[in-house]
């Protein structure tokens, strides 16, 4: 399958000068397939931020390489390689330039040359992929977060990106934009196959990943299946990380005598097991 990105062995520091300076990011790999969803998740200063300002290229690697769609990222391939990539950042009110939504998704396309028939129907496509084809003559300003967001996501893959990298992107929103941002992306998973990075502290939504890298103090502390990772429970408390709900509710009830399964991780599965028990009873 074809390699999306690849960090090998990355370190950074913001004070190379500094023989005692920590830094920011220690010795950090992993790859990434065409088609996956990958979280990256960690504690504030972790290292999630400046691992993705070195997947774009805003920062460079002092040691280790940084590959990206088959070659090494590197200050001459650089633009090349940022036109391929897509970003949404956290706050929903910062991304917004044009006066109406389907003005905003078409400025990077008016900028790129596209033609003003190719670029209307971008714009349509790209609005209807995250359900919000019906808001293009709405302003910006008079949207809710997630719908925000959603414009945002919409601004990105009109410019048919490969890797789209959110960035906290569903962390400054309700539970209702944060649920609306990520059916957007679970859907986009299933319908285009296109590869997305999500850098989250928010492990419910991790969970919903193909694969899930955990941060701390520059490193990676683990990295697998949400299935792998988060049975490591206590080890990611102590990081500073909540796990998910159905992960707390079930260690409670184990400590009330009733036990489920080890590593419930959803709602749906608690739920299920719970159900079982009182039948059984
Ligand atoms: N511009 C900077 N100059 C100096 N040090 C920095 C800078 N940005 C981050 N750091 C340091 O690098 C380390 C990693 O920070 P980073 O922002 O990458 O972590 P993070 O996991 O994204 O945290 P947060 O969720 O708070 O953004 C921290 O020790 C932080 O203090």
């Amino acid at each position: 399958m074809e390699r999306i990105l690849s960090l090998q062995d990355v370190r950074f520091t913001y004070t190379p000068d500094d023989p005692d300076g920590r830094h920011a990011v220690d010795g950090v790999s992993f790859d990434m397939h065409a088609g996956e969803w990958i979280a990256v998740v960690g504690h504030n200063g972790s290292g999630k931020s400046t691992l993705a300002r070195l997947m774009i290229g805003l920062l460079f690697p002092q040691e280790g390489t940084v590959g990206l769609f088959g070659d090494t990222l590197t200050e001459d391939n650089l633009w090349e390689k940022r036109s391929q990539m897509g970003m949404v950042f956290q706050n929903p009110d910062n991304q917004f330039v044009g006066a109406t939504v389907q003005d905003d998704v078409a400025f990077a396309l008016e900028n790129n040359g596209i033609p003003f028939e190719e670029m209307t129907l971008r714009v349509q496509n790209a609005l209807k992929q995250v359900k919000m084809d019906t808001f293009l003559d709405h302003e910006p300003q008079h949207l809710s977060g997630g719908q925000k967001q959603r414009v945002a996501i919409a601004g990105a893959l009109a410019l048919r990106p490969r890797l789209l990298i959110l960035d906290e992107a569903t962390s400054m929103l309700d539970p209702q934009g944060r649920e609306e941002v990520i059916r957007v992306i679970l859907d986009l998973r299933e319908k285009t196959g296109l590869s997305v990075i999500s850098i989250t502290h928010d492990l419910e939504e991790a969970l919903l990943a193909d694969r899930v890298v955990v941060m701390n103090g520059g490193r990676k502390f683990a990295e697998g299946t949400p299935q792998e990772v988060f049975l490591k429970g206590e080890a990611l408390t102590e990081l500073g990380l909540d796990l998910p709900f159905a992960m707390r509710l079930s260690a409670l009830l184990g400590e009330q005598g009733i036990g489920t399964e080890p590593g419930t991780m959803t709602e749906r599965k608690l739920v299920e097991q719970l159900w079982t028990l009182r039948s059984n009873r």
